[in-house]
């Protein structure tokens, strides 16, 4: 079997809901993400003969996703009064609502699914949220 990783930063702010703790603040993570697809056998042809994928496109993929959420607020949906978000949306910030608790390991789900989705077998998805902090999705 053959693996390939790439892995890409975001820089964003959350909090999470019902915490009882610091992380109930409204705080930020530099995000990190690595991204392990698999395959049995290499591609044949001209361009891409001998890889699993062109790493560019692998990098281009997961960059897309990195970017919706870089320099964002991820908030959970119906975790904020609709006067706090109205006067956030009011401030033009950029904001992006999520369907579920923003942890590490949501993320790295969530990821692994849209990545999934786009047709590539993924081995697993790591989501740091510190350096030393790391949550994982695998299939
Ligand atoms: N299993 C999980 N636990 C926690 C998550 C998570 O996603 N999965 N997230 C948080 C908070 O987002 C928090 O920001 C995490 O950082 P923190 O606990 O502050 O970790 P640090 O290593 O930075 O701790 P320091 O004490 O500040 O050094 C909480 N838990
Ligand atoms: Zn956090």
């Amino acid at each position: 079997m053959y693996y390939l990783k790439t892995e890409q930063c975001f820089d964003a702010a959350h909090f999470l809901q019902g915490y009882d703790g610091k992380c109930h603040n409204l705080h930020g993570h530099r995000w990190r993400v690595v991204v392990e697809i698999k395959a049995d056998t290499l591609q044949e042809g001209r361009q891409c003969r001998g890889m699993v994928i062109d790493f560019s496109e692998l990098k281009h993929v997961l960059k897309d996703i990195c970017d919706y959420f870089d320099h964002s607020f991820i908030f959970e949906k119906n975790s904020l009064r609709p006067l706090t978000l109205a006067a956030l949306r009011a401030e033009d910030f950029c904001l992006r609502e999520v369907p579920f608790r923003p942890t590490a390991e949501e993320f790295s789900r969530y990821i692994y699914e849209t990545i999934q989705a786009k047709g590539y077998d993924l081995s697993r998805v790591d989501v740091y949220e510190t350096p030393n902090n790391c949550a994982s999705y695998g299939g």
